[in-house]
């Protein structure tokens, strides 16, 4: 049945079918993942298996996902899922189809034992995820979403992590590449536990902010948890995440010097400043080194252990959902 002639309001269901822009008819199979902002199934087109995003037509950030994939698209990417469609069905909601990813990566942790990764897998996913935030910056847009749950390797044997989920993505520059003024009394934006500390504040965010929360996300795959992690107030988190910086030997104790060092960069950017990428790639590089990861036979944690959830398609369960901070509430800007 064609969604188009259904209910109005309702996200598809399986056995829907959506038409693309160009024409194209895509099915609609099983729920791959529940976001606060929509959801995604996956899709078939000729035996070919795609992810399709949808969200109801009102939140109406698709559109600036679908845009930006699509520069992704002409500035060949690495780290970028393919858009193969997009459209809309009547009043009810918006949809894009892109290339299927595998689970992501707060999925993959929960999977492993004691839910942490190895340092080996840590710091690839640290270099990868640097190159993916540094492509996004480099056309001008930060994400103000970095999170696990927003990167997930290719499928089948791929070595490459892809970022996504662009709903809360900002542009830092306007029309002639100049870069935007901090604003005052910004909404909220992003998922409380990787937050920045400006964005705690507040305060409007830039690339330095990306970088803060995915020193955040790797610390986590690291130790298995962050200090903050059963704190529901807002403000705690906020007030945790300074305590870390008056007991910095104490909480990076359990860590590789670089982390800090990261850390310690971080802090002294500001609003404007671009993130040295190589250089936090050398710090990141060093770790490597001195913990003896191997290069040459590189394997991911999932891959080793075979995990139940590699190959098949999850459902990402509530208690993940709820374990993972889904709360990247947006207050209008
Ligand atoms: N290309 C993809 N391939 C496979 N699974 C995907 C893909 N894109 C998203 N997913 C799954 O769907 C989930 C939700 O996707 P996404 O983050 O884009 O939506 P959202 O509504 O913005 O969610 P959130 O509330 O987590 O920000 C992801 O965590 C992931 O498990």
């Amino acid at each position: 049945m064609n969604a188009e002639n259904k209910d109005d309001v309702r996200l598809p269901i399986e056995g829907d079918i959506l038409t693309t822009h160009t024409g194209e008819s895509i099915i609609i199979h099983q729920k791959l993942g529940n976001g606060a902002m929509g959801q995604v199934f996956l899709g078939k087109l000729n035996e070919r298996n795609f992810a399709v995003k949808t969200e109801k037509k009102a939140l109406g950030l698709i559109p600036l996902e679908v845009k930006l994939l699509l520069t992704a698209k002409r500035e060949n990417f690495n780290h970028f899922c393919t858009i193969y469609g997009y459209g809309k069905v009547s009043k009810a909601y918006n949809f894009m189809i892109m290339s299927l990813l595998n689970s992501d990566l707060y999925q993959l942790r929960m999977e492993c034992p004691n839910r942490i990764f190895s340092m080996n897998t840590t710091t690839q996913i640290a270099i990868q995820s640097l190159k993916a935030m540094e492509e996004l910056h480099s056309i001008g847009y930060i994400h103000r979403d970095i999170k696990s749950s927003n990167f997930a390797p290719g499928r089948g044997r791929c070595s490459t992590i892809f970022i996504f989920d662009f709903g809360l993505s900002r542009r830092f520059v306007d029309g002639s590449n100049m870069k935007l003024s901090p604003r005052k009394n910004v909404g909220w934006r992003g998922t409380v536990r990787y937050a920045s500390l400006n964005a705690h504040k507040q305060l409007d965010l830039s690339r330095r902010d990306d970088i803060e929360s995915w020193l955040y996300m790797l610390i986590e795959m690291k130790l298995g948890s962050l200090p903050w992690c059963f704190l529901r107030e807002r403000n705690q988190v906020g007030n945790s995440k300074m305590i870390i910086r008056t007991d910095r030997a104490n909480f990076f104790s359990n860590l590789p010097k670089q982390f800090q060092e990261i850390m310690d960069i971080i802090d002294n950017y500001d609003f404007e400043s671009c993130p040295n990428y190589p250089k936090l790639k050398k710090l990141v590089e060093k770790i490597r080194i001195n913990d003896n990861c191997d290069e040459a036979e590189m394997k991911w944690d999932w891959e080793t252990a075979e995990l139940s959830i590699i190959g098949t398609v999850s459902v990402k369960s509530v208690a993940i959902m709820a374990e993972n901070g889904s709360n990247n509430i947006s207050s209008p800007e």
